[in-house]
């Protein structure tokens, strides 16, 4: 029998079994099913894991090709099969020292080089050696979208307390409402705009940076002067106007979704210095080395991939839920359902064979406390399992509000707990009986008020969210979706299943203006609802 069989048949086989009883039966559970990588915890002992079925998963990652798939990613080879491209975001923030070709290219000396011009771009703004045309530079807007944008907004948000330069803010949408709430109150003469784009053809991005052009046009004489870009196109900057100086360029190897390591992350460096940007590449540069030199069985990345398969494609639940109970990572799960959905999101294998599985998860989430008092109430007691992804920092940033800190760790844990204890029919009948009910309305309200528990979460948690523990915690999940990426067998670098839609988009646009004879060839729900924007004056 195959692994996935072997998979299936012990989930049938334990299906319904307590995650309290593996608790009971184990002491030494909470331990063995945790993995530490540095001082990072990933606990996920509140599963229904147990020591067989985590022998199963990591006996599939190995069989699956996990460590052979991850040396010639490390190694350069060129494992975007689709693109015939190498993946090599590591490479980003490898040692100083390091050694990575591609194609016999050492293709270090010039990411080396690529970072130090950043890093000193970012200096020059952040200490009023580059100045706008009315003075030092008070804004930046960094116009991207996807991978151009969800990283370092994401890490820009989650950083806030180390940030000591200009305010950086973040375009992304071709929604006009965007960009014209990002540039009321910003002063043209004193604001510095990045266009991100790995193409430089994205349409929502050269859309905004042709407004914020047009925009600051009226007020300074020379806009292009305020523009940096950082793209692989570096003829289209050119043509766009930006001077060489000002642009950033990096290699085709690095995903859109995985690159806010290197300039694309220039308002993040901009944010917060060199130095910060530094340790959170430290941070990364640390999981890799885990994710490398662990053996699978002891490897966060792996085992995180790995119960995530368990719950997805072996128990059947299609969603995931990622909780962060830390403010600054609102962004995360917008950030992962990219960096995931993207990734995973594939209908066939490597070959083009139709996959004879579910594919990655949808993903989804929002901040704790926050999601407690909107969608929880469906993870407790709504029919569907919905498998749990907590995050703790032990520590907040704000001493003086320690107290504050201590009740989100509590709503964390309780939650955790909640969902694996839950209250017995029995248990919510005693609460009823002691407020005064009796007969059918105590049935009646206790049901309410049972929760089937047994509902699985893993919790990462980590001493505080610093600059190093971010790179760490991205390099975690970008790592986790390549291991899942190799044992569903599919390509997670490319993203083919973006195209259709933009290419029908650009067909759409001119039929908004009103063209019968192209008007003609859509289907009638498309048409309708054409017809109805033509009459309510589309512009
Ligand atoms: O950086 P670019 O080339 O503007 O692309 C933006 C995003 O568009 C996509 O190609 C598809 O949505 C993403 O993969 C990418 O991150």
């Amino acid at each position: 029998m195959s692994i996935w069989g072997k998979l299936a048949k012990h989930q049938r086989a334990t299906e319904g079994r307590h995650m309290l009883d593996l608790f009971a039966d184990d002491d030494h559970r909470a331990a063995e099913f945790s993995v530490h990588a540095g001082d990072m915890v990933l606990d996920y002992s509140k599963t229904c894991i147990d020591t067989e079925a985590r022998d199963l998963l990591v006996q599939l990652a190995r069989d699956s090709g996990v460590d052979v798939r991850r040396a010639a990613m490390f190694g350069g080879e060129q494992i975007n099969e689709t693109e015939g491209r190498a993946v090599l975001h590591v490479a980003q923030r490898a040692d100083d020292d390091a050694v990575i070709t591609v194609g016999g290219d050492d293709v270090m000396p010039r990411l080396r080089d690529i970072r130090a011009r950043a890093y000193a771009f970012a200096e020059d703004v952040r200490q009023g050696r580059f100045r706008g045309q009315g003075g030092a530079i008070t804004d930046v807007i960094n116009i991207g979208i996807g991978g151009s944008d969800l990283g370092p907004a994401m890490a820009t948000l989650a950083l806030a307390p180390w940030h000591d330069g200009p305010k950086v803010h973040y375009v992304s949408n071709v929604d006009g409402a965007h960009i014209a709430d990002t540039l009321k109150g910003l002063n043209p003469e004193t604001t510095l705009v990045i266009v991100a784009s790995k193409t430089f053809t994205t349409i929502e991005t050269m859309t905004n940076a042709r407004t914020a052009r047009d925009w600051m046009a009226g007020r300074v004489s020379d806009p292009a002067a305020q523009f940096a870009a950082v793209s692989t196109a570096l003829d289209k900057t050119v043509d766009f106007g930006i001077a060489p100086a000002r642009v950033f360029g990096f290699e085709d190897w690095v995903g859109g979704r995985y690159s806010m390591w290197g300039p694309i992350g220039l308002g993040l460096m901009i944010a917060i210095g060199a130095q910060q940007f530094d340790a959170m590449l430290a941070g990364a540069r640390a999981m890799d080395r885990h994710f490398s030199d662990m053996p699978l069985e002891q490897n966060m990345p792996v085992l995180l991939a790995m119960v995530g398969v368990w719950h997805n494609q072996i128990c059947g639940h299609a969603t995931r839920a990622v909780l962060p109970y830390d403010q600054r990572l609102a962004r995360l799960p917008a950030y992962l359902q990219q960096l995931e959905m993207e990734s995973n999101g594939k209908r066939v294998d490597m070959s083009g064979r139709d996959l004879d599985r579910q594919s990655g998860p949808v993903v989804w989430g929002e901040p704790g406390t926050n999601g407690q008092h909107a969608f929880y109430q469906l993870i407790h007691q709504g029919t569907r399992v919905v498998p749990c992804e907590f995050l703790l920092a032990a520590r907040g940033q704000e001493p003086e509000l320690a107290h504050q800190h201590k009740l989100l760790v509590a709503n964390c844990l309780a939650q955790s707990e909640a969902l694996m204890c839950g209250r017995s029919l029995e248990q919510a009948r005693g609460i009823m009986a002691a407020k005064g009910l009796q007969g059918a309305e105590l049935d009646r309200q206790a049901r309410h008020r049972v929760f089937p528990g047994n509902r699985p979460s893993t919790t990462l948690i980590y001493p505080q969210l610093t600059p190093f523990t971010l790179g760490q915690i991205i390099a975690l999940y970008e790592h986790r979706v390549f291991v899942e990426g190799v044992v569903l067998g599919i390509n997670s670098f490319d993203q083919w299943g973006v195209e259709l839609g933009k290419e029908l988009a650009v067909a759409l646009a001119p039929l908004l203006d009103g063209d019968a004879a192209a008007m003609a060839t859509k289907d009638p729900s498309t048409r309708q609802l054409l017809g109805y924007l033509r009459a309510h004056q589309v512009g």
